[in-house]
């Protein structure tokens, strides 16, 4: 093809790589990449559906989209049209305190489906933090019991995938995100184990989120640093609604239509705590997740966002 041809040419695509002023795009007619310049902060992201015509790129509406927070407030796009976020947690290291609940509730209320992968299953630590994570969160999310050390049950989380789904995992340091994500992805080798603080720093520096094909179906977003988010996105009317355990209940079956469940009467949810369908713990994490969200409500900045977002 001459060249002037392939300007004129408009073609449609997927973003699979950002390097800041250039990304990568993968052409749906042939499976050709090629690489696009955009501006610094042009708004693209990994994920973007996209129309290219020379050097011009237009993004197309998204059906999704995840952010995070940085530690200073600022809020970035992970990737779009997502529409799984697999939590990968396991007991060694222990998550923090209401991570995995926190996690939960950010992923729906993006519009994604969360999902629990449980990771190391050879360790002696598992049985005993697995059958807790089933007894709070089965019937609620799907969960998986995986070992990226020995293989175990990969398997099912390919077949998972296999339905056409496009996840990223997030999770704390050392869950073995990476890990997992070598064994699902051949020829990746991303850097594993204990990172040093030059890495460390090299990696926040160069942060590039990836979209990775997975040979079965599927695909995955690796997006390094990845281990938490705020709650940009969740309004204080779903919080409930989100919390995983509170779904069912909560719908229409407290006294007030505004309940917050925090000492309000007839409560649905405070009734689940006093039968002991609920832990105290996880409790004080969705009273926590109330706290915080109250206090983003009476932030400006985030409230006209969220705004925005709803129209
Ligand atoms: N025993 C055991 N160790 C694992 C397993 N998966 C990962 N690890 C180890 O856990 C450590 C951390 O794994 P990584 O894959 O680097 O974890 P990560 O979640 O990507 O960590 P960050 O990049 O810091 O966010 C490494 O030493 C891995 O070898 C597993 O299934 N079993
Ligand atoms: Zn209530």
């Amino acid at each position: 093809m001459h060249n002037r041809d392939k300007n004129n040419l408009k073609r449609k695509g997927v973003i699979v790589a950002h390097y800041g002023v250039a990304v990568e795009v993968l052409f749906n007619d042939t499976g050709e990449r090629s690489t696009v310049r955009v501006k610094r902060n042009s708004g693209h992201v990994v994920g973007d559906n996209v129309e290219v015509k020379g050097e011009l790129l237009n993004r197309q509406r998204r059906f999704s989209e995840l952010s995070r927070m940085d530690t200073r407030g600022g809020i970035h796009v992970v990737g779009a049209n997502l529409d799984v976020l697999c939590i990968v947690i396991t007991c060694e290291p222990l998550p923090p305190p209401g991570f995995t609940d926190r996690a939960i509730v950010a992923s729906r209320a993006a519009g994604l489906t969360p999902i629990l992968v449980v990771n190391k299953s050879d360790l002696t630590c598992f049985m005993e933090y697995f059958q807790d994570i089933k007894r709070s969160y089965s019937g609620s999310v799907t969960i998986f019991s995986v070992s990226a050390e020995t293989g175990s049950n990969l398997d099912q989380l390919k077949e998972f995938f296999k339905e056409g789904h496009r996840g990223v995992f997030v999770g704390p340091t050392g869950v073995g995100k990476s890990s997992i994500l070598n064994r699902l992805i051949p020829h990746l080798n991303l850097s594993t184990g204990e990172i040093s603080e030059t890495k460390k720093r090299g990696r926040h520096t160069t942060t590039v989120s990836t979209l990775h094909l997975l040979e079965g179906g599927g695909e995955l977003v690796d997006s390094p640093g990845f281990n938490d988010f705020g709650l940009v996105d969740t309004s204080i009317n779903e919080l409930a609604a989100f919390f995983p355990g509170f779904e069912k209940k909560v719908a229409n079956s407290c006294r007030f239509r505004d309940c917050r469940h925090r000492d309000e009467p007839g409560c649905a949810v405070t009734d689940l705590l006093e039968q002991k369908q609920i832990s105290e713990e996880r409790y004080a994490t969705y009273l926590n997740l109330l706290t915080e969200l109250e206090m983003i409500d009476s932030d400006p900045k985030y409230r006209e966002r969220r705004n925005r977002r709803k129209k």
